[in-house]
C-alpha cells in the first residue's frame, strides 16, 4: 500500500493528534513527496531485527546509526516538552530518518506553496525527510508510537527552529528542490 498524504485543514484550534483532512480529502501523491525530497519504503516491521531489505536501505544511504525510541505518555521521559517541541516548525542539518515499529503517527511538512501536508506513519512505514526540509511531528489519538531512528554517522538530533532562511543547509535545500516542487504540483 502507498503511503497516505493529504493537504491539511486550517483549523489551528482543533488537536493536533487528529487527522486535519480537508474535506473532501485533499491527497498529496508519492511523485509530490519525492518532489519535496520526501522518500519512503514499506518493510516488516516484524523482522526488522534481521531484515535484508532495511539492511540495503541502510548500506546505500549510508545509515551507520540506529536506535529505537518509544513515545508516549509513560514511557517517554519529559513527555509534554518533548512533544512539544516535536511539534515546533523546524528543519535539521542532516536527513530525519523513521522507520515504524508499532503504533502510528503523523508527519507533517511544509510543501512550496506553504501548505503543510500530512504523511500518516505506521507499522512498517520507513520515512526519510530531507535535510532543511520544515516539518514537525505528532502522535495520533492513540499516543503511541515505536520508531526506529536512523542517522548517517553521529546522530545529531537538534531541532533548528523556523525561521532559517540564512541556513547554508536550508539554501541548500531549495536550491535542491524548490524547483522541482513548484513544477509538479497536482
Ligand atoms: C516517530 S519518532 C518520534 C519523533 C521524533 O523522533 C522526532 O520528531 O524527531
Ligand atoms: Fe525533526
Amino acid at each position: 500500500m502507498a503511503i497516505e498524504a493529504w493537504y491539511m485543514d486550517e483549523d489551528k484550534a482543533a488537536d493536533q493528534r487528529l487527522p486535519h483532512r480537508q474535506s473532501p480529502n485533499v491527497a498529496c501523491g508519492t511523485a509530490e513527496l519525492q518532489s519535496l525530497g520526501v522518500l519512503h519504503w514499506e518493510l516488516d516491521a516484524d523482522k526488522h531485527a534481521d531484515d535484508p531489505a532495511l539492511e540495503k536501505i541502510r548500506q546505500d544511504r549510508g545509515y551507520s546509526y540506529q536506535d529505537i525510541i518509544t513515545v508516549s505518555p509513560d514511557k517517554l521521559a519529559n513527555y509534554e516538552d518533548k512533544i512539544k517541541s516535536f511539534f515546533e516548525e523546524h528543519m535539521h542539518s542532516d536527513e530525519e530518518i523513521r522507520y515504524i515499529l508499532e503504533g502510528s503517527g503523523y508527519f507533517d511538512v511544509r510543501a512550496k506553496d506553504e501548505r503543510w501536508v500530512r504523511i500518516k506513519m505506521s507499522k512498517g512505514d520507513m520515512i526519510t525527510l530531507p535535510a532543511g526540509i520544515y516539518h514537525r511531528f505528532t502522535l495520533d489519538d492513540t499516543n503511541y508510537i515505536k520508531a526506529m531512528r536512523l542517522f548517517v554517522g553521529e546522530p545529531v538530533w537538534t531541532p533548528l527552529n523556523r525561521p532559517q532562511d540564512d541556513h547554508p543547509v536550508r539554501k541548500d535545500y531549495l536550491a535542491n528542490f524548490a524547483t522541482a516542487a513548484a513544477t509538479t504540483k497536482a
